[in-house]
This record gives structure tokens, C-alpha cells and sequence, in this order.
């Protein structure tokens, strides 16, 4: 059996509800979008395994609920993130001003090392457009967060957005991933030894066994 995956990480969707996060999600791990607007009930999570510096990492991503009544169900995920993406949505003042209420929760629930992004979805309604590009970035630099626009829609800076999320989680981690990457190097070269003494040896039937997935942290 093929190994699928080297390391797996967790993130984290935060934003006011409609801003876009389960349609960033789906255009993401299913490169579909659905204009229609289910609000998501407390959370939901979905998977995709993306290639960085030739580590396979099997993301999974955590889609919240904006609404506050579920917010005391959603925050039980934050100690578990690695990664966070911030959420807002470009036609829609309030769900950017409310980044910075987002933002001190996760200081309050999540780990020290989460690496957060800031995202200002659908920028394909550029005539609706309440929160400028440059309030976007200056907001970023506030709290020391890389910013992107994206659109769902139109797919534009989504795969680029949760990829750069996912590097700089493995970035934080590096020492972490190091000694793993470092053990599997040994494990291979152990098991490649074996494999060669057991085809010199007619009688050694030993299967070679298959890297376990592992997890990028304790
Ligand atoms: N034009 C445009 N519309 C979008 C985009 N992304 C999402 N939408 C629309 O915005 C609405 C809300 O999207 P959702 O992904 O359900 O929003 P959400 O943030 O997950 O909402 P909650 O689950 O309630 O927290 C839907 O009607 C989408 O079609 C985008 O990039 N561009």
C-alpha cells in the first residue's frame, strides 16, 4: 500500500456568517461552487492532501459556524488549530470590522503557535465593494497576518490562500516535521536493507512494512 500522506494539518475557518467560508471550502477541496447559502450548524470539516517542498500534507480544514449562537460549540476547535484563516467579506463593512472581535478569541482559545491568514472574500462584486484593498492589508499588518483577496466565485487566490496558510503552519512546526521527515529517511533506508537482505535469504518471507500516517504535532 502506497503511503498517502507525510504530515496532516489542522485549520481553522473563522468569519461572520455569509462572508463565504464554506463556499472558499468547497471551491478549495471540490473546485465547485454553489451560490446558494446553507448556514453551517456549529462545524464541519473537509480534507485535501496538497505538495509543499515534497512533503505531502493531508490539510483538514475546520468550516465554523458564523452565527453566534453557535459560537460555544465552535470554540471548542480553536485549541486544536494550527492554522486559522480569518474571514471577511469585501462587500460587507461590518464582517470586517468584526475581524478584530474574531481575532481576540483566538488569542483567548487557541494555541500560542497558530499561524493565522487575513481573507477578504468575493472580490469578483468589485461594484459592491464596501472594504477597500488597502484596509484589507492594513488590517493584516495590525495584527502581523498575510492578506489575500479571494473569490469562491470565481476561484481566484483561494488555492494560494490556504496553501501559504498550510506552509506557514509547516514553517512553525519545522522542527517537528524535521525530525519526522529525518525518521522516515531512517525507517526507509532500515527497510530497504532488510528487503535487500531478505532477497538474498530464499527462506525470508518478512512483508516490509508500510510508513504509519503520522501527525505534524504532539
Ligand atoms: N459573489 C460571490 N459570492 C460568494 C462568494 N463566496 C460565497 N458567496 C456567496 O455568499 C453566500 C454565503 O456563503 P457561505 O459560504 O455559505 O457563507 P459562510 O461564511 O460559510 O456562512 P455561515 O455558514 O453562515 O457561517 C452564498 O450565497 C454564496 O453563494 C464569492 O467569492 N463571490
Amino acid at each position: 500500500m502506497a503511503k498517502q500522506y507525510d504530515i496532516l494539518c489542522r485549520l481553522l475557518m473563522l468569519g461572520d456568517s455569509g462572508v463565504g467560508k464554506t463556499c472558499m471550502l468547497r471551491r478549495f477541496t471540490e473546485s465547485e461552487f454553489d451560490p446558494s447559502h446553507i448556514s453551517t450548524i456549529g462545524v464541519d470539516f473537509k480534507m485535501k492532501t496538497i505538495e509543499i517542498d515534497g512533503i505531502k500534507v493531508r490539510v483538514q480544514i475546520w468550516d465554523t459556524a458564523g452565527q453566534e449562537r453557535y459560537q460555544t460549540i465552535t470554540k471548542q476547535y480553536y485549541r486544536r488549530a494550527q492554522g486559522i484563516v480569518f474571514v471577511y467579506d469585501i462587500t460587507n463593512k461590518p464582517s470586517f470590522q468584526h475581524i478584530a472581535k474574531w481575532a481576540s478569541d483566538v488569542d483567548e482559545y487557541a494555541p500560542d503557535k497558530v499561524q493565522r491568514i487575513l481573507v477578504g472574500n468575493k472580490s469578483d462584486e468589485e461594484l459592491e465593494r464596501q472594504v477597500t484593498k488597502d484596509q484589507g492589508n492594513k488590517l493584516a499588518e495590525t495584527f502581523g497576518m498575510e492578506f489575500f483577496e479571494t473569490s469562491a466565485s470565481t476561484s481566484s487566490n483561494i488555492s494560494e490562500s490556504f496553501t501559504r496558510v498550510t506552509e506557514l503552519v509547516l514553517q512553525a512546526h519545522k522542527r517537528d516535521v524535521d525530525n519526522l521527515l529525518g525518521s522516515l529517511d531512517e525507517y526507509l533506508e532500515k527497510a530497504a536493507l532488510e528487503d535487500l537482505q531478505g532477497s538474498q535469504d530464499p527462506d525470508n518471507n518478512t512483508p516490509v512494512p508500510v510508513p504509519v500516517r503520522r501527525k505534524c504535532h504532539s
